[in-house]
């Protein structure tokens, strides 16, 4: 919108907006494009399968039976999406139609500010399938959540209730599907019109150390992840694609 500068950012993968890597390759362009036009000021990111799926995760078929090389160029991925989302210079608010589980959960976090539907479900639940979440995603949060609430999710890998998520603070808003838009909206449109020096500064010195161990880690994650993939790649799909057709366990 023009008048606003507001971006409306809408992921439409079919079936269930996982992160693929072409997905996350067009978003990543998609962003960096936006942070150097001056005409936009804010973001808002939804999803098309209102009322189902935000983000249903990492793509599991991009994390299996790939070559090192193809896995290396996931990854990256996996790592710069994380990266512009969490450093990004303009407010970005999550409109959170949908279920946003493991990296969908990730992803929203890095945002500045989340409506969630009500009824939906989201969190880390790496643990679950039997892996450690990565660096990053624990990092962020851990410093959504604190230190505490967030020991107590990850060690069970837990799946929260849009309405739990709410009261630990994992999103800040729940509300009914039809609010979730107009609510994130409101706050995004707030937002823009703080100085845009002082928003981007505050934001940086609030996420800078977090941003340096990234920066200084990615490198040995990157051949953590994709040691750990070659070996147990199976065994990680497998319990994926159960949670899938069982559901976690609360
Ligand atoms: C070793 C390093 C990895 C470290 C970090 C890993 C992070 C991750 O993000 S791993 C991926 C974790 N994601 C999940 O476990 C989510 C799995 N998905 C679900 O639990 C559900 O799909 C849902 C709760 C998000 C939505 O449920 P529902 O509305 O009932 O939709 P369906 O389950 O029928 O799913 C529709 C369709 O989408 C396919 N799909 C869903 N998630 C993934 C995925 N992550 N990767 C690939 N494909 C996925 C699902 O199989 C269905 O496909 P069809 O059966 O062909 O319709």
């Amino acid at each position: 919108d023009e008048t606003s500068g507001i971006t409306t950012i809408t992921l439409s993968s079919a079936p269930a907006n996982t992160l693929s890597l072409e997905l996350l390759t067009n978003l990543i362009e998609k962003l960096r494009d936006i942070e150097k036009d001056d005409s936009v000021k804010g973001v808002l990111v939804t999803s098309k399968y209102n009322g189902e799926t935000f983000i249903s995760g990492l793509n599991s078929y991009d994390m299996h039976n790939q070559t090192d090389e193809r896995l290396a160029k996931y990854w990256t991925a996996v790592q710069d999406i994380h990266f512009t989302m969490y450093s990004f210079g303009k407010p970005i608010v999550a409109a959170i139609n949908g279920d946003a589980v493991a990296g969908g959960c990730a992803f929203v976090l890095t945002c500045d500010y989340r409506v969630m539907m009500k009824g939906k479900r989201t969190g880390l639940p790496e643990a679950q399938f039997g892996i450690v979440a990565p660096f990053f995603y624990i990092d962020v949060m851990k410093s959504v959540i604190g230190n505490r609430q967030c020991e107590l999710a990850l060690l069970e890998g837990k799946i929260f209730s849009t309405e739990e998520a709410a009261k630990v603070g994992l999103v800040d808003e729940a509300v009914d599907l039809n609010l979730v838009l107009p609510n994130a909206m409101k706050k995004l449109q707030h937002l823009v019109k703080i100085p845009q020096p002082a928003f981007k500064l505050t934001k940086q010195t609030l996420r800078q150390a977090d941003i340096e161990k990234f920066i200084a880690n990615r490198d040995q994650n990157l051949k953590t992840y994709i040691q750990d993939l070659t070996k147990h790649s199976v065994y990680v799909i497998i319990r994926i694609f159960f949670y899938i057709v069982q559901g976690f366990q609360n």
